[in-house]
């Protein structure tokens, strides 16, 4: 299973064979529980366990395999971040993408040896959406070919980006390039923001940390103002936009080249995602499979709470998520790397159709991998409170998803925008010239579903529903939108009052291509065993997720209440046959311990026993008696017994 989990035996076991390494070397582990550091000593700790990891990966990993490097970082470095994450998530995507050869030469190869630090610095204290509204402006100055950085205001101060605060001391920074008086919109520069030597921030720049956040503590998001900061034409990253000496604009092949490093987080963060929510599943299942609480039987003992149905509705679904979520994860990881390949012989036809896909999964699975998350907290009662299960802070990192990569509500808006130009297709006759992703907008539905009348597994009917739903959906959030213009609203303020309407047809596509991709997957499936597993989760994935919208089929007719009862039974039936298995498939995503930080989700089952050591370890507990309680406790109650006499 674990294949599968990981798209293929070779990188599943080189997981274990890195996971079985590290074990043996404790000087990569924890030096003690990350919930007992304060956020200066876990930025001591991550760094000291980087500059470990630059020192010997390469007898640990294939430092070229990008997924070896991922499991890596997992085991070591966890979920908090560390003071190089945006150096790998976006500062070398971003080279490697917009980066001409020459200045790959300078920068990227630097940048691949760790000889120099970078982030991506683009949100402002004013504006973080609207890309065209960032107020940093790059002016070109002919005279010495220059590019002239300044802050004119102070929402215009760069704010957000990760260890951009403390760490970096390049970052990729997006401006407005101004030439000649023109505005060129959001342009991508390499610039440098501290002393290589001294890491003193150069002059011109003023730069700090944002302070604690939700979650996500190792990471010193920063702030930048720049003082008429000037950097050489060069710096701006050329390979696909370029500005000659006299400041000529040479145009990108497509207008949203630029943005390829957002791109890129955003087609790997679903397998991402992915993992954080099977870490809580794996936290909260295995839990639930110690922990006995109340009866089902009178004259039988206490059972496991995972017995209870209700606990296997919270948690199970999720697992079908999580499993889901990977599978079409990996087709994202994919076609990202097509479109990186074809943009680089100028081929950038895929771009919107990859655009759409990633803005709708990143909007859909963050927000189900957040309430995935908080319901296994929730399902560990008490201790799932306790930062001894770990839950807190997945959520806290994981939720943060919803935000960064552009806001979910606005990327359900960007996927609608393809949809839209679709049902266009569609309404003019068009539907042939459709792509693959939408080919469905264009067919006929039949006049019901036929759910309940087709022999096992039936996935093609499931997939027909999803597909009539989602293209009513679509065509009817277009209609509304045309209808608006139809009666005079501009564009814009049209697709203002038609947005709510607009993102459920982005959920609804988003939700069927999730199922797609879990159906793919599973087709593929040679081996009988496992493939019936997956089939049962399956199952249970189409029947809870149809379940969750039935509402739009309901409507017209297309399911009958009774197929609607029959949807229920098919998933109370599927918790059911899942339940022996549940414990298996979150141990099959094979998280060490060390991996998962989680007293409570611990493979060995001692719960009360790693719980008791872990609350005597606390801090707070090296003492009896507090210095809190000496200066300000015992003076209090003394002085209230001696008012009482
Ligand atoms: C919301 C966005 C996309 C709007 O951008 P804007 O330039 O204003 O778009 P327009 O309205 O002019 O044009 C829309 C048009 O462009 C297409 N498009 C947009 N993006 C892409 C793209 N990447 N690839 C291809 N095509 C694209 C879009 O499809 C439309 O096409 P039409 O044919 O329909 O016209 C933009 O402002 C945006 O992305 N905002 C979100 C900002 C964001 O994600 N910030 C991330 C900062 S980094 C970060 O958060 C890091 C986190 C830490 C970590 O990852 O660990
Ligand atoms: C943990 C974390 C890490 C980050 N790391 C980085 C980083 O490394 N580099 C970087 O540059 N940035 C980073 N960011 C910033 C992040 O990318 C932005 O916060 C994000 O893109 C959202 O933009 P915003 O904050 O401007 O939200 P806003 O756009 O102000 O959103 C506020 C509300 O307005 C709504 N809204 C906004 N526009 C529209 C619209 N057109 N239509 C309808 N509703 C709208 C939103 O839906 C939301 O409800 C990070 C953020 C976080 C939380």
């Amino acid at each position: 299973m674990a294949a599968q989990i990981y798209s293929g035996e070779k990188y599943a076991s080189r997981r274990r064979e890195i996971s079985a390494n590290l074990a043996k070397r404790p000087e990569f582990h924890d030096s003690k529980p990350l919930p007992f550091m304060t956020r200066e000593e876990k930025i001591l700790e991550s760094s000291r366990k980087l500059t470990l990891i630059s020192k010997h990966m390469n007898e640990i990993i294939d430092p070229s395999d990008k997924r070896e490097l991922y499991h890596l970082n997992c085991e070591v470095l966890g979920i908090e971040g560390n003071p190089m994450a945006l150096h790998g998530d976006m500062f070398i995507p971003a080279l490697t993408a917009q980066a001409s050869d020459e200045q790959q030469e300078k920068w990227l190869s630097r940048a691949l040896r760790r000889e120099i630090i970078g982030t991506y610095a683009q949100t402002e204290l004013g504006h973080g959406t609207n890309l065209r509204k960032l107020e940093t402006i790059a002016t070109y100055d002919v005279d010495t070919q220059e590019f002239v950085l300044h802050t004119p205001q102070i929402t215009a101060l760069k704010w957000w980006p990760g260890n951009l605060g403390k760490s970096s001391n390049y970052a990729v920074v997006v401006a407005l390039m101004i030439i000649k008086g023109k505005n060129y919109g959001p342009q991508t520069f390499m610039v440098p923001l501290r002393d290589e030597k001294t890491h003193q921030p150069l002059k011109g720049i003023t730069i700090g940390d944002i302070g604690p956040k939700l979650a996500y503590n190792i990471v010193d998001n920063g702030f930048l103002g720049f003082d008429h900061y000037r950097i050489p034409r060069t710096n701006l990253l050329m390979r696909h936009t370029r500005v000659e000496p006299d400041g000529t604009f040479v145009k990108p092949p497509h207008a949203k080249i630029n943005y390829s490093a957002m791109v890129h987080v955003r087609s790997y963060m679903i397998t991402g995602q992915a993992i954080m929510l099977a870490y809580a599943l794996t936290i909260a299942t295995r839990y639930s499979s110690v922990r006995r609480q109340g009866q089902i039987d009178t004259t039988q003992p206490e059972v496991k709470v995972l017995e209870y149905q209700t606990q296997q509705h919270r948690l199970f679904p999720s697992i079908a998520r999580a499993y889901a979520f990977v599978f079409a994860g990996a087709e994202t990881v994919r076609l990202y790397e097509r479109v990186l390949q074809e943009v680089e012989t100028g081929n950038v036809s895929l771009m919107a159709d990859l655009h759409a896909l990633t803005s709708g999964l990143k909007s859909v699975v963050t927000h189900q991998t957040a309430q995935g998350i908080e319901q296994a907290r929730m399902a560990c009662g008490g201790h799932g409170y306790s930062q001894a299960s770990y839950i807190s802070e997945i959520f806290g990192v994981a939720v943060g998803g919803c935000t960064y990569e552009g806001e979910n509500l606005v990327m359900l808006q960007q996927l609608a925008r393809y949809l839209v130009k679709s049902a266009g297709l569609v309404q003019a006759g068009q539907s042939s010239k459709l792509g693959p992703l939408v080919a469905y907008l264009g067919a006929k539905s039949d006049s019901t579903s036929l759910i309940d009348r087709t022999p096992t597994p039936g996935f093609a009917e499931y997939v027909k529903t999803f597909q009539h739903i989602a293209r009513k959906q679509t065509l009817k959030a277009a209609q509304k939108l045309f209808g608006f213009m139809e009666k005079g609203d501009t564009r814009e303020v049209a697709w203002n009052k038609s947005t709510v309407e607009l993102n459920r047809a982005s959920r609804l596509h988003t939700r069927l291509y999730i199922v797609e991709a879990f159906v793919r997957r599973v087709e593929e499936v040679a081996d009988p065993r496992l493939k019936e597993v997956l089939t049962d989760l399956l199952r249970l994935h189409v029947n809870y997720e149809l379940l969750d919208v039935a509402a739009y089929a309901l409507e017209d007719g297309f399911l009958s209440s009774s197929q609607l009862d029959y949807i229920r039974e098919q998933l109370y039936f599927y918790l059911a046959k899942i339940r022996p298995n549940a414990v298996s498939l979150v141990d099959s995503w094979e998280f060490s311990d060390r991996e998962l930080r989680s007293v409570l989700g611990r493979r060995d089952g001692n719960v009360y026993e790693n719980l008791f050591a872990w609350a005597k370890a606390s801090p707070l507990n090296k003492t009896d008696v507090l210095p809190s309680v000496d200066k300000y406790l015992k003076p209090l109650m003394e002085s209230a017994r001696a008012s009482k006499l």
